[in-house]
């Protein structure tokens, strides 16, 4: 699909294609229309990311908290959204030895305990070992750096699953 396929839609069919570009949070989507036309998919980002920026902390951390934890119950469930599975099984977390995911389990509620919204990071960027390493250090972080850090992953996992929808080099 092209940027000028995407400007065409209607709202219901923009919002079926691109609900879940930000987890869960078609609300986002749908506000993000009225921004149409879109003169690149850069420009497409741009306005999510501006709309998730202007959201209060309440906001910021809902948005996290809407997020499934790394190979949690969902993925062992086999009930991820397909953009998740897509991405946990591309970094490796769809098939971790039961130690691994044990560890990793003891590290969402770890993260989950200390800060009151899941670990979030973008899986395509990041294989297993970057996975626990971040949860490693990101850890110790302050809560507002914690809602920062989350809050630019989510940004970055948006950008590949709007990449899997348009092509990017299309202009208007
Ligand atoms: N918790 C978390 O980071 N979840 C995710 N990250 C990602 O890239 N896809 C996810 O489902």
């Amino acid at each position: 699909m092209r940027i000028s396929d995407v400007n065409q839609l209607e709202f219901d069919e923009f919002t079926s294609k691109f609900g879940n570009v930000i987890e869960h949070a078609t609300l986002i989507t749908a506000a993000v229309w009225s921004e149409r036309p879109f003169r690149s998919l850069t420009h497409l980002h741009d306005e999510i990311c501006k709309f998730i920026d202007t959201l209060p902390d309440t906001g910021k951390a809902g948005i996290l908290r809407c997020h499934p934890d790394l190979a949690g119950k969902l993925s062992q469930a086999g009930t991820l959204t397909s953009e998740s599975t897509k991405e946990q099984s591309g970094s490796g977390l769809l098939s971790l030895t039961e130690d691994e995911r044990n560890y990793l389990q003891q590290c969402n509620a770890k993260y989950r305990n200390k800060f009151g919204f899941p670990f979030v990071i973008c899986a395509r960027e990041n294989k297993k070992d970057a996975i626990m390493k971040g949860f490693k250090t990101r850890l110790d972080n302050s809560m507002v750096d914690e809602l920062n850090t989350g809050i630019r992953e989510v940004k970055k996992i948006g950008w590949y699953r709007l990449l899997d929808l348009v092509d990017k080099d299309s202009h208007l």
